[in-house]
């Protein structure tokens, strides 16, 4: 043998064992994984053990469990319940006749009493568990006024109409009053006799009002100013679902008025997030009181969602008309279209069903509001525009027409039903598609990818109950036995069945291989119908159609998601965000013989299975909704109405060619190209040409929470062409000037144009140099920020060291949306590479 036959069987020899070696290595990953989740499940029991003992012996001393910040034993913590305090007797008057109730729920009398005693205190409770009465009530009770930080104005408006009601002075300052009530207000604040109890104002005005912040200095030497509450506290921190950068200035508030009493409020914050208010909030050692998140009054159901829309919106209206009829309840959507589509559907059913969501005039939404409330309709079909501040106690159903980005977005959302204690059913529809559609628009999240995932995994997994699933998110644990057959997981627990899915998973991973090595990508869609025996031939080969059905295929391919076999993959445009699926971490264990994948899954008749409805359902011909996910915007190309399915099918039947080989395909790319779509033909190299519509939704319409990006499109046919490069050069080469056009947030007109074909006189146009002025102003201006910022805060005693001077200046910088800063980044880098590449290849100099 000679030297390089050894080197090379040497070299083959170590690849192999190297193989081996990360396949050892991703099995230790998951039997540790298996050990955390394990040692964690065995910490909670434990501890639950030790509470349980505790309670059995009153007598026993004292472990510390709801107190985070300062150490609290549980006695101490139990004597804040009772009712020989100074001021018991008159806070249990004001209870029973000023609030018309008639006893305290969970932790609300130990916060009071707490807070009364001069505390600081977190509350963590359930979003509807009555948080406000936690400050109303001492106010009441205490001697001057409370300062109440509020982040919405409608909010305070509904505090203030209650309070009105109820006979407690309580007043406001914001930017919708007049100027002679704000004087008024600001001559309350320092007046010896307190016109008012309660003071509700916005963060921005803490932050921005030296006036207020005058008088509030006058009252707190007169001592006047009672206690200071901040509500919805979690905005402080940026770790927070809802960072607000105003509250981040509330730390002045303990700074200036030490010795008053600090509440603040919220039903989502983990302990880190509460570490993270303590330190905004200058507060030391708060006691953290944390009620339990379970609600038990609720019903959690999953129901798996027709693809086809209007099948799907027929499911809700018969759930609605023979379960809810004359109830109250919540439709949520996933955008203002389907906020009006779904109504609209709706009440061609006789379901008084309206739309809400944040592009509808403030008219329409309070009239909404205002006679869903007064039961004059019956159902607000809404997108998470209807969120805080919704308080109807007798909202009997909350169902969800599209799965929520999160497990904390669906508790809160969910969490509007059954508010007065009464039962109330939580009902999502899961759709497969809806994964990705809404993945594309969290894709620029921190972890937005994960929390999607998390919920994803709440409707897909049936091996643990719907609750202990949420559980997890609150550090909370609730057992299974504690549902007490409130979720459907519980109630049909006899209907599921393990079973093994290795041998789909690997026919799964067969499929994405034989992409891989043709080099293509699968979308979701795709994938499915490679699988199921559709679509392009050559993905699939001599691989053999699956035997499931649809409805089982989606669930094997978000099961091979969720536990890491598949993962997404995105590819960026500046205009467009396009889906794929890629083999996971995890793919290379299913070559090893012994490793098994299993899932629960419905059993009917003996074989895991699906409604035979869902089943008809799925051997219609599918929709190509996402085809490839062709994303505008963060939002999914929409489903086609039946006649395009079929002039599709119709154009099926003549086959297809690759369209680079129809001169009709030449006009076609010219005209996208001219109306600005030539990134998104790069991407779509090798497809078959089909007819897509794109939904395009501008910024202020798609999903109420400011996900929305910039184009002010509405609709738009695309065409998906196999355009090749050649074709693409020739068609821009007859293309005399190539004009991309976004419009601005907002913004009616253009704000851009800028032609890609340049000039001789300018290699990067106005424009372009226009934008990297702007950002490079913008970079320096933040740099001027951060000097200033750290000189400030090398000369601050309290935090010395080179550390603070770094993370103060950092924490406090204000950035532009992660979405806006990394389009303009991208789409700068898009235009500038591509005069480069021009100038390289000769073409204009
Ligand atoms: N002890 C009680 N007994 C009966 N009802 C109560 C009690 N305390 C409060 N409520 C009612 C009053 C309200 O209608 C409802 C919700 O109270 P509220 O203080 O608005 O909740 P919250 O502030 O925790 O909710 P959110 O997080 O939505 O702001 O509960």
């Amino acid at each position: 043998m000679d030297g390089s036959s050894e080197t090379n069987e040497m070299q083959a020899e170590l690849d192999s064992v190297e193989a081996e070696l990360e396949l050892v290595q991703l099995q230790i990953t998951e039997l540790l994984q298996k050990q955390a989740e394990l040692t964690s499940r065995k910490n909670v029991l434990l501890e639950r053990l030790g509470e349980a003992c505790d309670s059995a012996q009153p007598s026993s001393s004292a472990s510390s469990t709801e107190s985070c910040g300062h150490v609290m034993s549980k006695q101490e913590m139990q004597h804040y319940d009772g009712t020989d305090f100074p001021w018991s007797k008159e806070v249990v008057w004001n209870l029973k006749e000023l609030f018309k109730l008639s006893k305290f729920r969970p932790l609300q009398l130990r916060a009071i009493n707490m807070t009364l005693s001069g505390k600081d205190l977190f509350l963590v409770m359930p979003t509807g568990r009555g948080k406000s009465l936690c400050y109303q009530l001492p106010a009441v009770c205490s001697k001057g006024f409370t300062l109440v930080i509020t982040p919405l104005v409608s909010l305070m408006e509904d505090q203030i109409m209650y309070l009105q009601l109820i006979n407690v002075p309580a007043a406001m300052l914001n930017a919708s009053i007049s100027k002679n009530n704000a004087k008024a207000v600001m001559a309350g604040i320092t007046d010896p006799k307190s016109p008012f109890k309660l003071l509700y104002v916005t963060p921005e005005k803490i932050a921005k009002s030296k006036l207020l912040m005058s008088c509030l200095e006058k009252a707190y030497k007169a001592k006047l100013l009672s206690r200071i509450a901040v509500d919805e506290v979690h905005c402080c921190s940026q770790w927070g679902h809802d960072f607000r950068p105003d509250y981040k200035l509330l730390g002045i508030l303990k700074r200036q008025f030490p010795k008053v009493p600090l509440l603040g409020l919220t039903a989502t914050a983990t302990s880190s997030v509460l570490k993270d208010c303590e330190k905004i909030l200058c507060v030391q050692q708060p006691i953290t009181l944390s009620a339990s998140f379970n609600r038990t009054n609720l019903y959690y159901e999953v129901r798996i969602k027709d693809p086809d829309n209007e099948a799907s919106i027929c499911d809700i209206a018969s759930l609605i008309k023979s379960r809810y009829q004359d109830q109250s309840g919540i439709v949520y959507v996933f955008s203002q279209k389907d906020a009006e589509l779904v109504s609209s559907e709706l009440q061609k059913r006789d379901i008084l069903a309206y739309p809400y969501h944040a592009n509808m005039d403030p008219d329409s939404k309070s009239r909404v509001h205002r006679e869903w409330t007064a039961n004059k309709i019956k159902v607000v079909v809404a997108t998470v525009a209807f969120g805080m501040g919704i308080d109807k106690p007798d909202v009997r159903f909350v169902i969800h027409h599209t799965i929520s980005k999160s497990i904390e977005n669906y508790y809160q959302e969910s969490g509007r039903a059954g508010r007065d204690d009464a039962s109330a059913d939580c009902i999502v529809f899961f759709g497969f598609s809806d994964i990705f559609r809404i993945s594309t628009m969290v894709v620029m999240e921190n972890v937005g990818q994960q929390k999607l995932l998390q919920m994803v995994d709440y409707c897909q997994n049936l091996d643990r109950c719907r609750r202990s699933l949420m559980a997890v998110h609150f550090d909370e644990v609730w057992d299974d036995e504690g549902c007490n057959q409130m979720c459907d997981t519980c109630c049909r627990v006899k209907d599921y069945s393990t079973v093994d899915i290795t041998e789909h998973a690997k026919q799964v991973v067969q499929i994405m291989e034989l992409a891989a090595s043709m080099d293509e990508k699968l979308t979701p869609l795709k994938l499915v119908e490679a699988w199921m025996g559709k679509g392009p031939a050559k993905h699939r080969k001599t691989i053999k159609p699956t035997t499931l059905s649809r409805q089982q295929v989606e669930a094997v391919i978000v099961r091979m998601l969720l536990q890491g076999y598949l993962r997404e993959d995105f590819s960026f445009t500046p205009y467009t965000t396009y889906f794929y699926m890629k083999l996971g971490r995890k793919a290379p264990l299913l070559k090893i013989q012994s490793h098994t994948l299993s899932m629960k899954m419905r059993i009917t008749d003996g074989r895991s299975a699906v409604d035979t409805s869902d089943v008809k359902a799925n051997e219609q011909d599918i929709d190509i909704t996402f085809d490839p996910i062709v994303m505008k915007n963060g939002c999914l190309p929409q489903p086609r109405q039946k006649v395009f399915k079929e002039q599709r099918n119709q154009s099926r039947k003549q086959g297809l060619k690759p369209v680079s080989q129809t001169g009709k395909w030449r006009e076609k790319a010219k005209k996208h190209l001219t109306d600005g779509h030539r990134e998104e033909e790069e991407h779509q190299r090798g497809c078959i040409e089909v007819e897509v519509e794109v939904n395009i939704i501008d910024n202020t319409g798609v999903s109420d929470d400011g996900k929305a990006p910039s184009h002010q499109i509405k609709y738009c046919s695309k065409r998906k062409s196999a355009t090749t490069q050649r074709v693409r050069r020739k068609a821009c080469a007859n293309v005399a000037a190539l004009d991309i056009s976004p419009t601005t947030p907002g913004g009616p007109a253009p704000a851009l144009t800028v032609s890609s074909s340049p000039s001789q006189a300018s290699i990067i146009s106005d424009t372009a140099v226009k934008e990297l002025c702007d950002l490079r102003n913008y970079y320096s201006k933040q740099l001027r920020r951060i000097n200033y910022m750290s000189h400030e805060h090398l000369e601050q005693p309290t935090e010395p060291g080179v550390l603070a001077c770094i993370r103060e200046p950092l924490r406090s910088l204000w950035l532009p949306r992660r979405v806006t800063i990394g389009r303009m980044a991208r789409s700068l880098w898009t235009r500038v590479s591509g005069r480069r590449k021009l100038v390289h290849d000769n073409i204009i100099v």
